[in-house]
This record gives structure tokens, C-alpha cells and sequence, in this order.
């Protein structure tokens, strides 16, 4: 017998239920535990046959199953049985898809056999690390040349999959495994159970959840069928997830009101806060990518790559280093520091941390699309043409939120996409779907409601009509003539008086209209949802806190002196909408008010005297899970950092962080 020459150290991993060093399996002899995943134990083993390292996968479903005597593996509960059965039919049919393949960036399986109450498969040794283990190295998002090459190579890998008519299901950060030289790999078919075309679901596919597209979960066939643009959805939300370096949204959430951040804005906040640059073409095919609705993906991925105008392999891909080739952003050591957005549940909640997701999801992002059953967000006005035109969309999104410097052009485009796709899209299977721009209520209490409510949701005001770009007509004669009588004065007050108090009311009125919709909020730039503890993010995210904070501040800061300085006639007009007032502030020179009609300019050292709900108050009519959040949004105005509340809120944060740093050291 050949002796096992020394390799690389497996790691750290250990497990109760691993085989033991030693143990042998045939010809294999096992050397260490790589890893644990869902459904087996990958093993670094020495092949004495052809005198070589391996990587030997066995069927272990932890949830299920633990090791008996031996190496042999027992199923927990008699009950358990036809799933573990499942799993494992389903484990040796992936290792025999798999076998078929030949691609540098497709796993290898050189061969599989079933004994010991399970399965064992073995491939390559690839010597490197994961996509999600590597993340945690970065100090900023990685640049879009490294992510072309992680793209490009994921991309090959599906392309031959889905040309033996099988789809992936499973791609994930911990499945695109990054060589320290060579091209990634997409590493198993965790979820490819089932061929294209196959209509018989016998078993139920276990998803990560971020990253599986909505198809996924259905049953339904024709528009919501798996395919190819489903693999090609977990890919673009792996890319959002790696930018961002948290996990996107799930599917299942968006498509009940999708509050992604648009991945437009994802990397125009890289950009300013790490001065990394993403090209139009890449950020224009990630964010088609992640659609909600199959049909407005990408359907091959040839059609993904040429967008990003990808024809030929990036240089030198079977030699990436991708180590190197980050560069400065490139850490060995994973940077410890504050953890990401924090989320402040506020008094005496004890969420369960998916639900700590949840609160943190639906709080803090703009709405974009629709929630079938309530009125949509952009509905069809008088015209026919929708109100949720790109502009609507760009007035209520990006002027909300990058107020600190104007548009980006390139992104116009994308923007436009989203609002069309904020017309088109909808949670599966739901009715009443027209073309863009064109949905029709589905419920009379919609029908009522939707011509009451402009396209945020929020009241809009009656009789107000608007030219065919979408903007609100010009007011007409009469209305200057009005302003210009001495009644005016009058109305100015009476404006006056309305803005104040609707200035420091607004967001505790409609949480769901001003506030959320149009006044960033420090994750509205950031992150969708509460980033895993993950030590290598901690730096990064530390930073994008510190960013968002001011975010915070400067959006706080924008709107309060508003009142002091607005055009007196628009005062009177649109005291409830902060956007418009921020809006019109760029566009229209601020003449000073009338004396005698407004109330005096506060200095900024003296706030309008207007007495503050405090953050309870406020946020009485916020449902259960959206209070904490409407809380913290309270604690973040001017002069409410003191309030009793947000002080002991602000210290269990600060606990909170605590705690998250000395548990990642
Ligand atoms: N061929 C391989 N060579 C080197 N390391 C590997 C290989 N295959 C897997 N690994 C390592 O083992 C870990 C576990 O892999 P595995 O595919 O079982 O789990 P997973 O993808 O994390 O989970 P799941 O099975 O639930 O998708 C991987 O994260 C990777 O680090």
C-alpha cells in the first residue's frame, strides 16, 4: 500500500458525524473534512490507485441522518426515511449528471458508488476557496474585471449544463468555488434534481431562499417554468450580493412588494463610497437579470453575456489568480470590525431572525413593484398612458435619494426598465395583468382606491391633471391672479401653518408614503436586509454605516429648512410631499416669502417650534413588524436623539455591536 504523501491541510473543520483520518472507503483513504454542507461531508482523501489527492462528497443530510457504527449512516427517525430515500436518489442521479460533463468550470465527478446506507462521489481536489469565503476577504467590492471572469466562467459551466437540457438550481456564493489558479468552478448540483422538461416533481427542492428565483417555487408551468433564466436570476443575485456584500432579497419577498434596491443604485453607492466603477452595460444586465418575471430576463446565457457585450473568454482566465488579481482590495487576514446595517427592533421585540430580515426588508427600501390585491403603486391615470412612466419612477426614487448630486444619465435607462418592469411585474400567477403601464385594478376596493392614489401610493390630489410627459399641468390664469389679490395672504398662512406641522407629521402620518418612499434612510443605499455575521464584511459595511448615517443626517438636514424657504405659492399647494418640495427647490429660484404672510425664518440653532410626537406616537399605526423600524426612522430626526426612547434604543445597538465584535473575535 502506497503512503499517503503530505498535501495541504484540510482546515479547520471538524464534525461529530465526519469520518474519522484514516478511515478508508476502497481505494480512497481519508485525509480530513473540507467542508459540511446541506446534504453531505466533502472530505480531502488520497486515491492509492492512481496516487492522488481527491475530494470525496458523502451523502450525509444532517437534518436527517447521523452516523451509526462505522462508517455506516442511520436515518434518525423511521419517518425520515422516504426523504432520506429522496435525497439520496437524488444525490446519486446529480453525481451521474455531473459524470457526464466535461468543463474546467463544471466539478468533475470521476465516479460515484452507493454503500453504507448512503452515496459517496468523488471529484477533483481544487485547491482555493468559495465565493462566499473569499468575500469575507475583500475590503471594497470586487471589480467588475474580477467579476467577469467569475461570470464568465459560472456562464460556461451553465451553458454546458443547459445544453444537456439540466438546470443548475443551486447557484449560490458557496457553490462557485475560486481556484488560487485557474478559472472558478461551480461546484454541485445541490438542487439539480430534476432535467429540463421534467413535469414530474417527486421531491421537494430545498432552496437558498436569496438567491432562487420565484419560479422555483412554483408549480405553475408556462410563464413561471424553470429554465435557463432561472439559473441565469440566481447568478445576478449572486453579483448583487457580492457587490453589496450582503444577501439580496428574496424572491418570494419581492414578489410580494419588491424593496430591492435597484442594483442601478447598488453601484452608484459603490461607486461614490468605494470608487468602484461598474460599467453601464454590467450593472443594465445584472439588474434585467434579476426580473422577477422569467420573461423579462435573459433566456440563454448568451443572451446574459452579450449584453454585457462578453463574446471571448476574459485573458488569461485558466491562470486566475483571484487573489492577485484583486489587489489592494485582497486581505489574508478577514478584517474584524462593527457588523453591517444594524437594525434597531426597538422596545420589548423579540423577532426571530428571519423575521429580523423581514422587518428590516420591508422597512427600509422604496416600493417598486406591486402587491397583488392592493392598490398599485402606479396606476393608470385619465390619459390611459400610466402614471408609473420613468419619470414618476425617477421622480419618486432616485431624486429621493441622491439628493447630494443629479442623476446619472447611463442609469436613466435602467431606471426607465424598472419602471416599466414595476408595470409588468407581479407576484406569480397573479390576474389583471396588462402591458406596461396599463395595469388595471384587480378588486373593486383597488378600482376605488387606485384613482384617489398617485403612483407612490400616497394621496395625490384631486382634479390634478397632468401633460402627456407626466408632469402636473401648468396652474392657469385664475391661480396667479388669486395670488396676486391680497386673499393670497390669507392662503399663505394658511399654507404656511399646514406646511410646519405637515413637515413634522408627514412621515408619522403615511409611513408608507413620504417617509419611505422619498426620504432616504440610511439602508435605502445600502443593503436589503441584515447581513449574515460575517466577520470579512465588517469593515466594509462599518464604513457604509458610517456613510449612511450621514446619508441619514443630510436627508434630515434637506428637508427641515424647507419651510423657511419655499415659493409661497407652492407652499400652499403641496405641503404633504417632501420629494416635490425637494424638487422644486432645484428647479425654481427660492424667492424669500411674503413678511407678512410667513412666519419668520427659524435659524438653524432654533427649530420651528412644533411640538414633536415622540417615536411611539408616531409610529402607533405601524404594523407589528414595522414599528421597530418606524421607530428607529423617528430616532434619526433632529432633536429626536435624545428622546428617552431612541437613547435607550442607541444603547442596545451599540450592545448589540457590541457583542457582534467580541463574537467574530
Ligand atoms: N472538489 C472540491 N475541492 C475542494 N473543496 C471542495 C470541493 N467540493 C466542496 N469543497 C468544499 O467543501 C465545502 C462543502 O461543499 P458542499 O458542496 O457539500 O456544501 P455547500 O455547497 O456549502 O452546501 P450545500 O450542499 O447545502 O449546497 C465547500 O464549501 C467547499 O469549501
Amino acid at each position: 500500500m502506497s503512503e499517503v504523501p503530505a498535501s495541504r491541510p484540510p482546515g479547520n473543520v471538524d464534525h461529530v458525524d465526519a469520518l474519522p483520518v484514516g478511515a478508508r472507503l476502497g481505494e480512497f483513504e481519508i485525509v480530513g473534512l473540507l467542508g459540511v454542507g446541506g446534504f453531505g461531508m466533502v472530505y480531502q482523501a488520497f486515491d492509492h490507485s492512481l496516487l492522488r489527492f481527491v475530494a470525496i462528497k458523502e451523502y450525509m443530510p444532517a437534518s436527517l441522518a447521523g452516523r451509526a457504527q462505522g462508517r455506516t449512516i442511520w436515518v434518525r427517525s423511521s419517518a425520515d426515511e422516504p426523504a432520506f430515500q429522496a435525497g439520496l436518489a437524488s444525490f446519486v442521479e446529480e453525481a451521474r449528471l455531473l459524470a457526464q460533463f466535461d468543463h474546467s468550470s463544471l466539478v468533475k465527478v470521476f465516479r460515484f458508488w452507493e454503500a453504507n446506507h448512503t452515496a459517496y462521489m468523488v471529484m477533483p481536489l481544487y485547491a482555493g476557496m468559495t465565493l462566499k469565503q473569499a468575500r469575507a476577504n475583500m475590503r471594497t467590492p470586487p471589480p467588475e474585471e474580477w467579476l467577469r471572469k467569475v461570470i464568465w466562467s459560472v456562464c460556461s459551466a451553465l451553458r454546458v449544463l443547459h445544453d444537456g437540457k439540466t438546470l443548475h438550481r443551486d447557484i449560490s456564493p458557496d457553490n462557485i468555488f475560486l481556484q488560487d489558479n485557474g478559472p472558478p468552478v461551480l461546484l454541485d448540483l445541490g438542487a439539480a434534481r430534476f432535467a429540463i422538461g421534467d413535469r414530474d416533481r417527486k421531491h421537494t427542492a430545498v432552496l437558498k431562499v436569496n438567491y432562487a428565483p420565484i419560479e422555483q417555487y412554483a408549480d405553475a408551468d408556462g410563464e413561471l417554468k424553470p429554465g435557463p433564466w432561472s439559473d441565469i436570476y440566481s447568478l445576478a443575485a449572486v453579483i448583487y450580493g457580492c457587490i453589496c456584500n450582503d444577501m439580496p432579497l428574496p424572491s418570494t419577498l419581492r414578489s410580494i412588494r419588491d424593496r430591492m434596491v435597484p442594483f442601478a443604485r447598488v453601484a452608484r453607492t459603490v461607486r461614490k463610497q468605494f470608487g468602484v466603477e461598474y460599467s453601464t452595460p454590467f450593472v443594465e444586465t445584472i439588474s434585467k437579470a434579476l426580473s422577477l418575471q422569467p420573461r423579462d430576463r435573459h433566456w440563454t446565457v448568451d443572451d446574459f453575456l452579450a449584453q454585457m457585450g462578453m463574446t471571448t473568454a476574459p485573458a488569461n482566465l485558466d491562470k486566475f489568480d483571484f487573489k492577485a488579481e484583486l489587489g489592494d482590495t485582497w486581505v489574508d487576514e478577514a478584517p474584524q470590525a462593527a457588523a453591517s446595517v444594524l437594525l434597531d427592533m426597538g422596545e420589548g421585540t423579540d423577532l426571530a431572525p428571519a423575521a429580523r430580515k423581514a422587518v428590516h426588508n420591508t422597512d427600509m427600501v422604496p416600493t417598486v413593484l406591486h402587491l397583488p390585491g392592493t392598490p398599485p403603486p402606479l396606476p393608470v391615470e385619465s390619459d390611459g398612458r400610466g402614471a408609473g412612466t420613468a419619470e414618476d419612477f425617477q421622480d419618486t426614487v432616485v431624486r429621493g435619494m441622491d439628493f447630494e448630486d443629479s442623476r446619472d444619465e447611463p442609469y436613466e435607462a435602467h431606471i426607465a426598465a424598472a419602471a416599466t418592469a414595476a408595470g409588468n411585474a407581479a407576484a406569480p400567477a397573479s390576474a389583471g395583468t396588462g402591458a406596461a403601464g396599463q395595469r388595471k385594478p384587480s378588486s373593486p376596493r383597488q378600482a376605488s382606491a387606485s384613482p384617489s392614489r398617485s403612483r407612490s401610493g400616497r394621496p395625490s390630489s384631486s382634479g390634478r391633471t397632468r401633460n402627456g410627459d407626466g408632469r402636473p399641468k401648468a396652474g392657469g390664469g385664475p391661480r396667479r391672479a388669486l395670488l396676486a389679490s391680497a386673499a393670497a395672504a390669507l392662503v399663505l398662512v394658511a399654507g404656511s401653518v399646514a406646511w410646519f406641522v405637515s413637515t413634522s407629521s408627514a412621515t408619522r402620518a403615511a409611513p408608507e408614503t413620504v417617509q419611505q418612499a422619498f426620504v432616504p434612510t440610511p439602508d435605502e443605499e445600502i443593503v436589503t436586509e441584515m447581513a449574515e455575521a460575517n466577520p470579512g464584511s465588517q469593515a466594509a459595511s462599518a464604513d457604509l454605516l458610517l456613510v449612511a448615517d450621514h446619508v441619514a443626517s443630510a436627508a434630515a438636514s434637506a428637508a427641515a429648512p424647507v419651510p423657511a424657504v419655499k415659493e409661497p405659492r407652492k407652499r400652499a399647494e403641496a405641503p404633504r410631499k417632501v420629494v416635490e418640495v425637494q424638487a422644486a427647490r432645484e428647479e425654481v429660484p427660492v424667492p424669500q416669502p411674503a413678511p407678512v404672510a410667513v412666519p419668520a425664518p427659524q435659524p438653524a440653532s432654533q427649530p420651528p417650534v412644533v411640538k414633536r410626537a415622540s417615536p411611539e406616537e408616531s409610529c402607533a399605526d405601524a404594523g407589528f413588524l414595522a414599528k421597530p423600524m418606524c421607530i428607529h426612522n423617528e430616532c434619526q430626526k433632529p432633536g429626536m436623539a435624545g428622546h428617552p426612547i431612541c437613547v435607550e434604543n442607541k444603547r442596545r445597538r451599540d450592545e448589540e455591536r457590541r457583542q457582534r465584535q467580541m463574537y467574530s473575535q
